[in-house]
């Protein structure tokens, strides 16, 4: 069995009168330390099954298993233990507390966790270890995502879910962000999932997930994906 798998999922949701079904029928798998880009416009669902996988928000119908585990069928409890231990989250705006340092950021999202790696260590992994005093309002769009992507990766989480990490920022720096993301992401040897706009980056992924309306269009599988340093946007 894959490590993730996704089968048949289906979210719906109703605002006021209006249904609306965000995911219909999504299946698919994902292997341990893959890189899978999820592609498509907006609207397409693509949050959503960030939300699902990352145990932010729970199915209308369908399976989700994580390492063998059935996390649709997790009770409330066992979901809060889901996504304190196994799940990193980046989302587009960083979402660091102004009034804390950068060092401070990390720890408040290691304490929950059960084994946390070190807040220093991984600040000087994304290249910020002289940075670990700074408070947000002092560092730049691409500095505070670094600061968040090490928040996410000191949890020591099995997956690192990225919604839109560098859609913040101006095309140099979220190449760096992306660099220093996967770099670490790689050597601690977790599973990357990232949603995006930007096909480019499919270039560099080893599975890219395509969606359309709530359904899955197509997915490739990358055969020689490309170094990020080698993408123009
Ligand atoms: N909590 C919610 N309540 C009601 N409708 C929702 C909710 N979350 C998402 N939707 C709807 O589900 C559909 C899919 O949304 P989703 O955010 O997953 O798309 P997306 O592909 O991530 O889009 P974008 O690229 O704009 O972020 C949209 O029509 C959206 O309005």
């Amino acid at each position: 069995m894959a490590y993730i798998t996704f089968k048949e999922v289906s979210k719906n949701y109703t605002n006021g009168e209006v249904a609306v079904s965000a995911t219909q029928q999504v299946s698919f798998e994902i292997e341990k330390g893959e890189f899978v880009v999820i592609l498509g416009p907006s609207g397409a669902g693509k949050t959503t099954v960030l939300n699902l996988l990352g145990g932010m928000d729970t199915t209308s119908s369908g399976k989700i298993t994580v390492d063998n585990q059935e996390i649709s069928n997790f009770s409330k409890k066992k979901l809060t233990d889901y996504r304190r231990n196994d799940v990193g989250f980046v989302f587009q705006f960083y979402n660091l507390v102004p009034n804390l340092t950068a060092l401070e950021n990390i720890e408040l999202g290691a304490e929950i966790s059960n084994n946390p790696l070190s807040a220093t260590e991984m600040l000087n992994k994304v290249g910020l270890g002289e940075r670990l005093q700074s408070f947000p309002g002092q560092l730049s769009g691409g500095e505070q995502q670094r600061v968040a992507i090490a928040r996410a990766l000191t949890k020591n989480p099995r997956l690192l879910l990225c919604d839109e990490p560098t859609g913040a920022l101006d095309s140099k720096t979220g190449k760096n962000v992306m660099m220093v993301l996967k770099e670490v992401a790689n050597q601690l040897g977790h599973t990357l999932i990232m949603v995006t706009h930007n096909p480019e980056f499919a270039k560099s992924a080893d599975k890219v997930i395509h969606m359309q309306n709530g359904r899955i269009k197509k997915i490739d599988i990358v055969e020689n994906p490309l170094h990020l340093e080698a993408l123009e946007w």
